[in-house]
């Protein structure tokens, strides 16, 4: 996984349950100068694909370098976080307030916002998005070395054991 760039790739994804966020904040998303691509990998509204499989989907894709940051919508925003936190290198949070969208990229370099469509007013939830969007993690930062230290808590690789 690279630096985060100015221009950003981001994987966007829901259930069935957070399809009606996904489909609005794709569209701003694409509207927005500073993303240069929205992969939207669903689930489409006559789908039903439970959420820890878009959710592990789309991390898997910033973890392989496809994608820079994921925007995943659930009922809650919970279960998504927690699926994709299983893919090694993932670091998701689920945030519904204007400091917890900044901290989670200042603090903990989270690549993966989650949302609940059930918790949160669209209104507020386009607001963070673009709050989000204007947030880059700072290497130097005293908070790179507690990322650091999460980092340390991720099981090795098969092929170093
Ligand atoms: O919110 C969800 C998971 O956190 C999901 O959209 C609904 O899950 P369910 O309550 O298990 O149907």
């Amino acid at each position: 996984m690279s630096d985060t760039p100015r221009t950003l790739r981001i994987v966007i994804g829901s259930d069935d349950a957070g399809l009606h966020y996904r489909a609005a904040l794709a569209r701003d998303l694409r509207q927005d100068p500073r993303v240069a691509e929205v992969i939207d990998i669903g689930v489409g509204d006559d789908e039903h694909t439970d959420y820890p499989h878009v959710a592990v989907r789309a991390a898997r894709m910033i973890a392989d370098g496809r994608a820079d940051r994921g925007l995943l919508i659930c009922g809650t925003g919970l279960g998504v976080a927690i699926s994709a936190n299983k893919v090694p290198g993932i670091r998701a949070v689920t945030a519904h307030d204007s400091y917890s969208v900044q901290r989670g990229v200042l603090s903990n370099d989270a690549q993966i916002l989650c949302m609940g469509e059930r918790v949160i007013g669209l209104e507020l939830a386009r607001m963070l998005v673009r709050e989000w969007l204007g947030y880059r993690f700072d290497r130097q930062s005293a908070s790179a070395a507690k990322v650091a230290a999460i980092c340390s808590y991720e099981p090795a690789p098969a092929h170093a054991l």
